[in-house]
Parts: structure tokens; C-alpha cells; sequence
């Protein structure tokens, strides 16, 4: 990649897009940030085989017209905006994009900005070789995945169902080359996320009778919508460990943990009940076995000395690709067993299904290919979950092929700076990125049978 591609990134970071809520967000800075992509990749815009349209004002949807119509198009995807950053406990301010010993840091370098800026610089370097690729494909950038992306990767979904695209496969965020995340599996694996959690965002109310302090009744609206948060604390929904995808990505990666993990992996079928307990002892791999249960908000109480009428509290669940929205409402009222409290879902949607992953998957076999072209030293590239959401469940109307992945190394210090602290991409991972996505886009224009021969950067 150019010399330029840093420092591209750094003031994309500068451009503070934050979604606040589905009500607020800064649009401001996403039509500057509509302005600035458009000043940085004008080979881009101004290529007369590839379409660009603004989509919902902040949105972009760029079609570019592959030479082969009778090669089925396929989806890069990426989001503008990021979610807000309060300054506190951050190395440095995290709309700043400082480069600071081979690190931009900031807000976006992680989630998402690194793959809006990869994928139009990618397109660009290939541009400037004057390719014209064979197979179509679009690039859609979402200006809302923070807050459900109802504007924008809905939008453009729907805008491209009614042109009758089907699409052969997406790329999305979602997955990572992960590096040290599993406890005792040291060497790194890269997985692609063949398919998402769903979720399920559950408000719990308690209305009764305001009153004096002075006089409390035996029970309050908050004592009471207390119990019931703590009991769904504390009774964490069924570990759902034994099949599907998670078992497949554990059988792949057995022989790469040390003794005794390697044997209990690879004979899951005496095993399965004491990896399933062990696989709860970690945070992160317990969000894999289960549906999770995160109390985000609680809100009651309207001065000092009044007994507060109402206690509200809004709960996020990620639910397990084996469970769905209404199993999971039914364990929650059961747990909660209390008639007092009332339940509103003010969002919910079902995993989505599983991609393939067998020999014939185009886009996973694509990105396989790739990957172990651009990282040969990872040796293990696998199938796997992903914990979030991503705009990519949008887009479930055109395509079976939804894989999520990020080439990009991800320790856990890098994990908790997502929606964390210190957020930051160093500038040969984000480089690394680039030419990923440059070789992603030959490689689908391969003939399957045939070596392909790439344009090298
Ligand atoms: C044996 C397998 C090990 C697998 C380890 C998995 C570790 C997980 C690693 C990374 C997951 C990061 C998830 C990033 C994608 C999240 C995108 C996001 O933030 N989406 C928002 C959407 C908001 S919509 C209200 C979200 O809250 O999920
Ligand atoms: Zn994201
Ligand atoms: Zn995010």
C-alpha cells in the first residue's frame, strides 16, 4: 500500500461519526466523512464502471461492474460509524487518530473505519493498474450499524432486493485472526464467522404506589425489580454446548492445545460435559455455549424521600444460534416468576442461519484461499460463531453466503478496546488489511480450476 494509507486512516479517526441512539446521532461529521472519502479516493468515484449513491443522506452503496455478467456479485461491507468514546482513561484523546510507535489510535481503528478505508484503498491501488474486475460486486458502508442499522444497511438491503441482486456471498466484520484470546491456546487461528448471535432487548417494569418515605411499604417498585434482575443474574440461561458450529471449531483447533486439552478435544463424545463446564470459566468462551444475559440500564427514583412509583430496567440477552427469541422470553419469565414485574421486547431477532463452509462455499473458500496467502503462518482457519451483531443480518434476503471476518490479529487487548479504551490498529496490520482485501477482490475473479496469477502491491 501507498505511503498515503496511514495517514488516510488517522483523519478518518479525526471525523467523531458517533451513533448515540437511534434518535441521535452525529450527522455532522458522517456527511464529512461522506465528503472526505469521496476527496481521498477519487479514482474511485470517478471510474465509469463503478456507481456511487448516498443512501438515507449518510449511507453509500458503490456498484462496481465486473466484465463477466454471468458471474454471480458478491458484497464488502463496512460501518462509518462508531460508538461514543468519553476521554476518560484513554493514552490518547480517541478522536485524535495519533500515530504514536506504529499505532493510529482511536475510535473507528478497530471497529470500523480500518475496513471502510481498506476496502476503498484496496479498490484504488487496482484501479491505478487499470483492473476491471470480472466478477461484480458492491461495497456497502452503513452509517448506523451501531444502533441496529435500520437506516442504513436495511435501506440499502431493500434497495438492492428490489433490483433483484442476489448476491453469491458477504464479507462483514465480525471475526478475527484470534491471537491468545483462548485460555492455554497460545498459537493464533483465524475464524471466519459463518454465523451471529441473535438478541433479544428485554425492559422490566415494576409499577406501584408512590407514598411517603417516611412510611415505606414492606416492598418498593425497585426492591422489587432488584430480585428480579439479580435472580436472571444469577441463573445464567442453559449451557448449550454439544453441536453445531462451536464443536466443529473445537475439533479443528484440538490438536493445537497442549495436554490436556488436545486429548478431552479430541474425544468429545466422553469429554462433552467437562468442556462444556470449562468453556464457562471464561467470559469470552462462555458467551459461545450460552445465551448471554448483560443488565446495561436500570433507571428509578424521583427524589429522596418518595417511594419511586416506577423502576424500569432494560436488559440485553445475545442469543444462542440453538435457542430463539421466544424460548429465551419464556426462560427469562420463568426465572422471574414474579406477575408484578412486566415485560416489553423492544428489539429482538433470531441467530441467523449458518453459512456454508463445505468445499463448494464460494465466499469461504475465497477468503480460506486468502487468507493463506497473505497470513501463512497461521495455520488453522475455521468456522466459528460471532458473539456481536453486525449490519451483515440485514442482508439475509440475498445471500446464504454471510461470513464475517477481519484480517486482522486480535489479542485480548484488543478485544476490550472495541466499545472500549485505547482503541488502535497498528499501521502494518492496517497495511496488511489492504492488501488482503486487493488480493480478496482477484481472487474472486479467478477461474476456480486455474492458480490465480495476481497483481502483487
Ligand atoms: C473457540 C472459538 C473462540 C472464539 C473467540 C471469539 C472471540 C470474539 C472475538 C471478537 C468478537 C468481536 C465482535 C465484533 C463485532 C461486534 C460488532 C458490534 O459491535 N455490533 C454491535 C451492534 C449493535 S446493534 C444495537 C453489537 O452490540 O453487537
Ligand atoms: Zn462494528
Ligand atoms: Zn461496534
Amino acid at each position: 500500500p501507498d505511503a498515503q494509507g496511514g495517514a488516510r486512516v488517522w483523519s478518518a479517526i479525526q471525523i467523531p461519526t458517533v451513533s448515540f441512539s437511534r434518535e441521535e446521532s452525529n450527522t455532522t461529521a458522517l456527511a464529512e466523512l461522506g465528503e472526505y472519502i469521496h476527496k481521498v479516493f477519487p479514482t474511485v468515484f470517478n471510474t465509469s464502471f463503478i456507481k456511487h449513491e448516498v443512501v438515507e443522506k449518510y449511507s453509500h452503496l458503490f456498484t462496481v461492474q465486473g466484465s463477466d455478467p454471468s458471474l454471480q456479485p458478491y458484497m464488502l461491507m463496512a460501518h462509518l460509524d462508531v460508538v461514543p468514546a468519553p476521554e476518560e482513561g484513554w493514552e490518547v484523546p480517541p478522536f485524535s487518530g495519533l500515530e504514536q510507535d506504529g499505532f493510529i489510535h482511536g475510535r473507528g481503528t478497530l471497529d470500523n473505519k480500518n475496513s471502510v478505508m481498506a476496502i476503498l484503498q484496496a479498490l484504488d491501488l487496482l484501479l491505478t493498474r487499470n483492473y476491471q474486475p470480472r466478477r461484480s460486486f458492491f461495497i456497502a458502508l452503513g452509517h448506523d450499524e451501531e444502533v441496529y442499522g435500520t437506516k442504513g444497511a436495511q435501506k440499502i438491503s431493500a434497495l438492492l432486493q428490489a433490483r433483484g441482486v442476489q448476491l453469491a456471498f458477504l464479507v462483514d466484520e465480525g471475526s478475527f485472526i484470534m491471537d491468545g484470546l483462548i485460555p492455554s491456546l497460545s498459537k493464533p487461528f483465524a475464524m471466519i464467522s459463518v454465523s451471529e448471535k441473535g438478541a433479544l432487548d428485554l425492559m422490566l417494569q415494576v409499577n406501584m404506589t408512590p407514598g411517603h418515605s417516611s412510611a415505606p411499604p414492606k416492598e418498593t417498585s425497585i426492591g422489587i425489580l432488584s430480585a428480579a434482575v439479580s435472580r436472571l443474574e444469577q441463573t445464567p440461561m442453559p449451557n448449550m454446548f454439544g453441536s453445531g458450529t462451536l464443536k466443529k471449531t473445537l475439533e479443528q483447533l484440538a490438536n493445537e492445545f497442549p495436554f490436556p486439552g488436545n486429548i478431552l478435544l479430541n474425544n468429545l463424545w466422553l469429554f462433552r460435559p467437562l468442556v462444556s463446564r470449562l468453556m464457562e470459566r471464561n467470559y469470552i468462551t462462555n458467551a459461545l455455549v450460552r445465551t448471554t444475559t448483560a443488565l446495561t440500564m436500570f433507571h428509578a427514583g424521583i427524589k429522596v424521600n418518595v417511594i419511586p412509583p416506577l423502576a424500569r430496567a432494560i436488559i440485553n440477552f445475545r442469543i444462542h444460534p440453538a435457542q430463539t427469541v421466544h424460548e429465551v422470553l419464556e426462560l427469562v419469565k420463568n426465572i422471574v416468576a414474579d406477575d408484578r414485574v412486566q415485560f416489553h421486547v423492544l428489539r429482538a431477532f433470531d441467530p441467523l442461519p449458518i453459512s456454508p463452509s463445505d468445499d463448494q462455499a464460494l465466499g469461504y473458500q475465497l477468503l480460506r484461499q486468502t487468507i493463506q496467502s497473505v497470513f501463512p503462518e497461521v495455520n488453522i482457519v475455521t468456522p466459528g460463531i460471532c458473539i456481536g451483531n453486525t449490519d451483515s443480518r440485514h442482508y439475509a434476503n440475498l445471500t446464504t453466503g454471510i461470513y464475517l471476518f477481519n484480517p486482522i490479529y486480535l489479542q485480548p487487548q484488543g478485544f476490550s478496546s472495541i466499545h472500549g479504551i485505547n482503541e488502535k490498529i497498528s499501521v502494518q496490520a492496517y497495511q496488511t488489511q489492504v492488501k488482503f482485501i486487493f488480493e480478496l477482490i482477484q481472487n474472486a475473479d479467478a477461474d476456480r480450476k486455474h492458480v490465480p496469477h495476481l497483481h502483487e502491491l
